[in-house]
C-alpha cells in the first residue's frame, strides 16, 4: 500500500501535509522549547522537574494557536533523568492536545538495528516519547535512518536530518568534498526519498542553519529539489534575521520553517510577553 494510504488508513495524513497546512495557516514559525538552566532562573522557577514542567507547558500554552510547530529539546529534558524525560512525554502530549505540531529535537542517528529502537520511541504509535517528527543525524550514512524514515512514513509522521546545521563547526565535516560536499549527498538522498510522497511537500525534511550564509551557493544546492520542509534553526540567539534567512534560501523560501527558542523564550513567564514575542517574530517572517 502507498504510504500515503497506510498513514490515511491510521487516521493521520503524512507529516508534510499537516506541517504545510499548518504553515499556511499559522505562518513559517517553530517555536523551540529549550528549558536552560539560565532560563528556568529568569522564569523564577526551579532548575528542576517541576520547574521543567512548568516552563514547557506554558510555552505550549502561549504558542500553539501562533507557532507552525514547536520543538521541545530533548537534551534539556535528558539532563534531569527519568523525571525530565516524563517531562517531555507530557510536553508532547499537550502538544498534540493543543493542536500543534512537535519536532522533537532528538538528533538521533545509529546502525540500522538499534535505530530501529530509537524509530520505535520517537515515531511509533502509542510510545510515550512519539512525536509529530524528529531530528536525525546522518554521520553513520543516511541508509542508517532506513528504520526510522519507513515508520516516519507508516505512522504520518516526519524526519529532519542535519545537512548543513547553524553551527560555525559544521563546515569541517558538511562542506568536504566542495561540488561533491557531503551536505550534497545528504540533500539528494532526501529528495529521493520524498519521491514516496504525493503532495506538494514529502514527510523527510532537512535542518539547514539560518546562519550559513552562502553556503548554499557555494556548494551547488538546490533545497527546492527536495521538496521537504527546511527547518532553520538560527534565527534570533544566534544572530539570524528574517533578512538573512530570505537571502539564504532565496526560492525555497517558501520551505522553509525557521525556528527561534532563546529569542522568544526570555520573553516570559507571561503568557503574554510569549506570545507577543511569537507573533512579532512570525510576522517578521511573512514581511516581505
Ligand atoms: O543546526 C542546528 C540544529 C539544531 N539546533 C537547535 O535549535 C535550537 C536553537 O536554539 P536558539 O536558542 O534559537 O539558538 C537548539 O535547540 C539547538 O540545539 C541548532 O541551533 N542548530
Amino acid at each position: 500500500m502507498p504510504e500515503a494510504a497506510k498513514a490515511a488508513a491510521q487516521g493521520r495524513e503524512p507529516f508534510g501535509s499537516r506541517l504545510a497546512a499548518a504553515m499556511a495557516a499559522r505562518g513559517p514559525l517553530c517555536v523551540g522549547i529549550d528549558p536552560h538552566p539560565g532560563l528556568l532562573a529568569e522564569w523564577g522557577l526551579n532548575d528542576d522537574a517541576a520547574g521543567l514542567e512548568r516552563f514547557s507547558l506554558t510555552v505550549v500554552e502561549a504558542v500553539a494557536s501562533l507557532a507552525a510547530a514547536v520543538k521541545p529539546q530533548v537534551a534539556l529534558y535528558e539532563r534531569h533523568g527519568s523525571a525530565g524525560m516524563a517531562v517531555l512525554e507530557r510536553t508532547l502530549a499537550a502538544a498534540s492536545d493543543a493542536g500543534v505540531l512537535s519536532i522533537a529535537d532528538a538528533k538521533r542517528g545509529d546502525i540500522g538495528s538499534t535505530m530501529a529502537a530509537y524509530a520505535d520511541a520517537w515515531l511509533r504509535d502509542g510510545s510515550a516519547l512519539a512525536a509529530d517528527s524528529v531530528t536525525l543525524s546522518p554521520y553513520l550514512g543516511f541508509e542508517s535512518l532506513r528504520p526510522a524514515l519507513d515508520l516516519a512514513a507508516e505512522h504520518g509522521r516526519g524526519a529532519f536530518v542535519l545537512a548543513l546545521t547553524s553551527n560555525p563547526e559544521g563546515k569541517s565535516v558538511q562542506h568536504v568534498g566542495g561540488a561533491e560536499s557531503v551536505a550534497r549527498r545528504i540533500v539528494e538522498a532526501a529528495a529521493e526519498e520524498n519521491r514516496r510522497y504525493p503532495g506538494t511537500m514529502g514527510s523527510v525534511g532537512l535542518v539547514v542553519g539560518a546562519t550559513i550564509g552562502s553556503a548554499l551557493e557555494e556548494l551547488g544546492l538546490d533545497l527546492g529539489a527536495v521538496r521537504g520542509p527546511i527547518l532553520a534553526p538560527g534565527l534570533g540567539a544566534q544572530g539570524a534575521t528574517p533578512a538573512d534567512l530570505r537571502a539564504t534560501f532565496g526560492d525555497a523560501y517558501s520551505a522553509v520553517l525557521a525556528t527561534s527558542s532563546r529569542g522568544i523564550l526570555a520573553a516570559g513567564p507571561s503568557v503574554a510577553g510569549l506570545r507577543s514575542a511569537t507573533e512579532a517574530t512570525r510576522d517578521g517572517l511573512l514581511e516581505g
